[in-house]
């Protein structure tokens, strides 16, 4: 049996924390690969290391003379590790580390460079206190030429490595492009790193530690102590950390996914909880109608009425071509008979607004042209919910009776979400009078 442990930022953001790792990965031999993030918030007003290193690097590339900004910044960050390692009494030394990190800044060696340093450094501390390898993702983890990932290469390499290797530390978020320069996945991507790890050693658990006790149905941060799901499907789970659920990245799936290895949500301030299980297929039934409900703020729609439209072949087609004409990529696209609604992020849309509104009219001569922002949209996901009747019915009831005007509402065909729009103002009433009408009520 192996397992691969992610331990991500808020579970290695002091030395108190780092016990709390080592205890769990000394717990069981099978944890014999871990990837770590950088050191997150210790409490709510902190700073994560990648925000500060992302801002020492921003005074280093200035040409003016930020000297001082610069050296305070990187002074902040070396003591957090430094913190670290004496809290866990080790003798290792950063000094040369940082030496070579300002440098390189100097040098201006690059942005994504700078982030990694946080995973770096933090790998180094965690293997020296393990006493596993330590093993630089820059030489396992490859990017192509167009700078996406590659999951081959990194997939022979990786596994080739760790076939020869008894316990690893492997820090997350970044690897190497073909010229040898550093490049990280996007925020929050040391979750993909443990699910590449995991595909390369065949795992039979890739474990993601964090600090809830699994994937909440709604977002701890607007529900009060919401419920933890115990099983959810890689296709539920997709649709809510699309729409925010942000416990996992939305690239972690896919490399498991390929070699069907769980992933277990686990909590670092509370190990004897269960978590939440990802997997493929299940038999068992959710606990509620709902498995969960996530969403995002900050959309804009563009309401295009044309009478007759449905007979026009061709219509939708005209339309979308002048979003994709203009960069812009669509969230969503309920219609009626003469009505198409689209929504899109309206910060990437207000840039371009008058060129999509000249656009449209010029290729479909629209009747009634609207523009509506500040629109959040909400996904309600389950795999319960084909079976059971009403559930719409009760999600516009529920909303109905917290005064919430939906704006939109649009079920998928795989009968796995319904999404809704409401009003960015609306958003907290909203999730939370659908997880009470789900949840609390249950009726
Ligand atoms: N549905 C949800 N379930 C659990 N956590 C959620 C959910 N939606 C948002 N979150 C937030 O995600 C956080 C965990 O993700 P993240 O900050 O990336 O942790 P880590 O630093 O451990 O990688 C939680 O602290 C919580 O605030
Ligand atoms: N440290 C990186 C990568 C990461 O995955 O972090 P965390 O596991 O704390 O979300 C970030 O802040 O984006």
């Amino acid at each position: 049996m192996i397992k691969v442990v992610k331990f991500g930022g808020s579970s290695l953001a002091s030395a108190a924390q780092f016990k709390k790792v080592g205890a769990i990965i000394r717990k069981e031999e099978t944890r014999r690969y871990v990837v770590p993030s950088a050191p997150g918030k210790r409490h709510s007003g902190d700073t994560k290391v990648t925000d500060l290193l992302y801002k020492c690097y921003g005074q280093a590339i200035l040409d003016d003379d930020r000297e001082e900004d610069f050296e305070e910044i990187l002074k902040v960050i070396k003591d957090r590790y430094d913190s670290i390692i004496n809290g866990l009494e080790l003798t290792i030394s950063l000094d040369d580390e940082f030496k070579t990190i300002r440098e390189n800044f100097s040098k201006k060696i690059g942005r994504d460079y700078a982030a990694s340093r946080g995973e770096y450094l933090n790998g180094i501390i965690m293997a020296a206190y393990l006493g596993y390898e330590f093993i630089d993702a820059a030489e396992v983890i490859f990017f192509d030429e167009e700078g996406e990932f590659d999951a081959e290469k990194t997939n022979e390499v990786l596994s080739e490595r760790l076939a020869h290797t008894e316990r690893a530390v492997i820090p997350g978020f970044y690897g190497s492009n073909p010229d040898g320069t550093i490049h990280t996945f996007s925020r929050g991507g040391s979750d993909i790193t443990g699910s590449i790890v995991a595909r390369a050693v065949h795992a039979d658990m890739y474990e993601n530690w964090t600090d809830v006790s699994g994937f909440l149905i709604a977002d701890p941060r607007i529900i009060k102590n919401p419920k933890a799901i115990d099983v959810i499907t890689y296709r539920e789970l997709r649709e809510l950390s699309y729409m925010g659920a942000t416990v996992l990245h939305e690239d972690a799936i896919f490399p498991v996914r390929r070699e069907g290895i769980p992933i277990n949500i686990r909590n670092t301030n509370a190990p004897e909880d269960k978590g939440t299980l990802i997997v493929e297929a299940t038999c068992q039934k959710p606990r509620f109608t709902i498995t969960g409900v996530a969403g995002k703020k900050d959309f804009a729609s563009i309401t295009v009425e044309k009478a007759m439209m449905n007979s026009e072949v061709g219509f939708c087609r005209k339309v979308l071509t002048v979003f994709e004409d203009n960069g812009i990529s669509i969230e969503h696209m309920p219609s009626g008979i003469d009505t198409m609604t689209i929504f899109v992020h309206q910060d990437e849309f207000a840039e371009r607004e008058q060129k999509v509104i000249a656009g449209i009219h010029r290729a479909v001569e629209p009747d009634f042209l609207e523009l509506e922002s500040d629109l959040a949209l909400i996904a309600v996901v389950g795999r319960g919910m084909r079976a059971t009747r009403g559930t719409s019915g009760r999600i516009f009831s529920a909303l109905a009776h917290a005064n919430v005007n939906v704006k939109m509402i649009d079920q998928g065909s795989s009968e796995l979400n319904i999404i809704i729009g409401v009003r960015n103002h609306d958003f907290d009433a909203a999730i939370k009078a659908i997880y009470d009408i789900f949840v609390n009520t249950r009726i």
